[in-house]
């Protein structure tokens, strides 16, 4: 939580609320359980024909088409469709529980697949490892909170991003051009990453990834943890990425309103099925979306 606030990044405030993020401030406040209520009563009524292939654009670079995946013998996600253009965003938004993980745990390869399939750049990837996601296929995952190796320096977590490649020298030329993006984790190259700020190592997070030069970056909950001004730190260097070095984003992100505001396309999962799918922009002023995940 922060020291101005008594409510956390999710918009959670300890007590089984969810406290909104209205644009003039909290402005409402609606129980965990009525939001999955009208949450579901969302999902009934589907998805039109052909949106998520025209949110897309032309030809979507990732596609996943009536996926049903899950842990164990549980599916998590029913017949679940996404698609995202090269150098598109995309945001996941939903209640607690929702799915929203899964989607992105089943596209880099930890969860049992069902049925359907995910393609990237219109090959099959679908049954690929997650070391082959990352090393033929071009997806990378970040990590929530929490994934830097805390005993090891700055350029030795880089150095790690690249454990899949050949030579251990492309890891550590690639590690160089990072520094050379990124003077902040520059000047603590030698400093244990135990010592980082919590946007520094958010940072290293994003760079580590950044090592195997992926094509798609998956992002679990970029602001997790974070005080507003790494926040909005973390949004601009992906922000970067996706503008300038064409990278495709596929985000989960409890701050709806960040979310939404940060990507070209959000989708709403509701008991892992596709609720609504717009643009961002457009989902941000939807009224049901804005008393359910905004606050009003
Ligand atoms: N590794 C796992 N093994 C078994 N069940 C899991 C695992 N990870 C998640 N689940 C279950 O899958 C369901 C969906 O979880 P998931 O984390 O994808 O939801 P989410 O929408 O991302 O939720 P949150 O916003 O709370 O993070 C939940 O019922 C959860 O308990």
């Amino acid at each position: 939580m922060t020291a101005d606030s008594d409510q956390d990044e999710t918009g959670q405030d300890g007590t089984g609320k969810v406290r909104g993020y209205g644009h003039g401030g909290v402005d409402t406040v609606i129980s965990v359980e009525d939001v999955n209520r009208q949450a579901a009563a969302l999902a009934v009524s589907g998805i039109p024909e052909g949106r998520v292939a025209a949110l897309a654009g032309d030809r979507p670079f990732l596609a996943i088409d009536s996926l049903r995946a899950g842990y164990g013998k549980m599916e998590i996600l029913h017949d679940f469709n996404l698609q995202v253009g090269r150098g598109q965003s995309l945001c996941l938004i939903g209640p607690n529980g929702a799915g929203k993980s899964t989607v992105l745990h089943s596209i880099f390869g930890f969860t049992n697949i069902f049925g359907g399939s995910i393609a990237v750049d219109g090959k099959n990837v679908t049954r690929l490892s997650p070391k082959d996601k990352l090393r033929t296929a071009g997806v990378a995952y970040i990590l929530q909170d929490k994934s830097v190796f805390p005993g090891m320096t700055v350029e030795e977590n880089l150095w790690m991003g690249g454990y899949l490649m050949d030579k251990p020298a492309q890891a550590k030329q690639k590690a160089e051009e990072i520094f050379a993006k990124y003077p902040r984790l520059a000047e603590r190259r030698r400093h244990a990453a135990k010592v980082l700020s919590g946007g520094e190592r958010r940072l290293l997070e994003i760079s580590r990834a950044l090592v195997m030069d992926p094509e798609v970056l998956l992002v679990d909950e970029p602001s997790i943890g974070l005080e507003p001004r790494f926040i909005d730190m973390v949004f601009e260097i992906l922000h970067d990425l996706q503008r300038n070095e064409g990278k495709t984003i596929i985000m989960v992100e409890q701050n709806a309103k960040k979310g939404l505001e940060f990507a070209d396309i959000g989708y709403v999962l509701v008991s892992g099925e596709l609720a609504m799918a717009d643009t961002g922009d457009r989902l941000l002023e939807d009224p049901q979306v804005g008393r359910l995940f905004l606050g009003g």
